[in-house]
């Protein structure tokens, strides 16, 4: 089946070292996101990552995994985004872990299922900042600095502008969208029900709501804007 992630509005994002009952999980699949993306910084395993995909399996949502580890690559996946951080302090995050894991599944990776993104890191509070080491003290022309080189020299699909845990800076997000050509802007951060989503989702391309899921679900079903709860689709 060909995914087209240019389509994609909405995005919730499942981490396997986090619990979801059975019930939760189909509100979110039958919600009508686009996709939904298993994912997370820490604890991430490939029993727990096998486990939450099979589950999500009984549903037809696209599914796609965000590699954060080596050792929990699961073949299975519609697609793999691959997080390139821009702003990493230590440059395994950008490509250290990426010629290794190439090194050993070159041979056999599927090019057409890989979704390179560009990830810039901006709030230096959250798990992703400190494994990575990011420089996160990023204002608005750093933020459209890292987009147009994502997407201009390294010619990365996706740009992530991650505020993982907070609400980010949405005129940020936009003026670093507005730089863009065609590559798509993925934000998320602390999207924690229907308001933020719409703000959200003016600014980027692409929203991810990731922890509401886990604190509150009726909240997390009414980011989705093709959900009957959900904001009104956004042009
Ligand atoms: C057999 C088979 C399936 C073959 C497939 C081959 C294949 C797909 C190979 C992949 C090759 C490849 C290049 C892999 C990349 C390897 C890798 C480990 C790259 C590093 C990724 C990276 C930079 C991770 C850093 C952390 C990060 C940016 C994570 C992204 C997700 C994220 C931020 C989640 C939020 O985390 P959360 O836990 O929710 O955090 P909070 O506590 O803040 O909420
Ligand atoms: O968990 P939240 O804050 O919703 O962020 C979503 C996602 O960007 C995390 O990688
Ligand atoms: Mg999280």
């Amino acid at each position: 089946m060909h995914i087209d992630i240019n389509g994609w509005k909405h995005v919730f994002k499942l981490d396997p070292d986090r619990d979801i009952d059975d019930s939760a999980l189909e509100r979110l699949c039958l919600s009508g996101t686009d996709a939904v993306m298993v994912g997370g910084t820490t604890g991430v395993t490939f029993d727990n990552t096998v486990d939450l995909l099979s589950r999500i399996r009984r549903f037809e949502v696209p599914c796609a995994l965000e590699i954060s580890n080596p050792d929990a690559i699961v073949p299975g996946f519609d697609l793999y985004f691959i997080p390139v951080v821009l702003n990493a302090g230590d440059p395994d995050w950008i490509v250290g872990h990426h010629h290794r894991a190439v090194k050993e599944y070159g041979p056999m990776m599927q090019w057409e299922q890989i979704v390179p993104e560009g990830y810039v890191i901006v709030n230096g509070d959250c798990s992703a900042a400190r494994v990575t080491g990011a420089r996160t003290e990023l204002d608005p022309d750093d933020a459209v600095a890292y987009a147009r080189m994502a997407e201009r020299l390294f010619r990365f699909p996706v740009v992530y502008i991650e505020y993982s845990g907070t609400f980010g800076d949405m005129e940020l997000v936009k003026r670093a969208a507005a730089s863009l050509g065609g590559a798509r802007l993925f934000y998320g951060g602390g999207i924690d029900g229907a308001e933020r989503a719409r703000q959200a989702a003016e600014a980027a391309h692409t929203i991810v709501v990731g922890n509401v899921i886990y604190e509150n679900l009726d909240r997390a079903l009414e980011t989705v804007p093709a959900n009957p709860d959900g904001t009104e689709r956004l042009a």
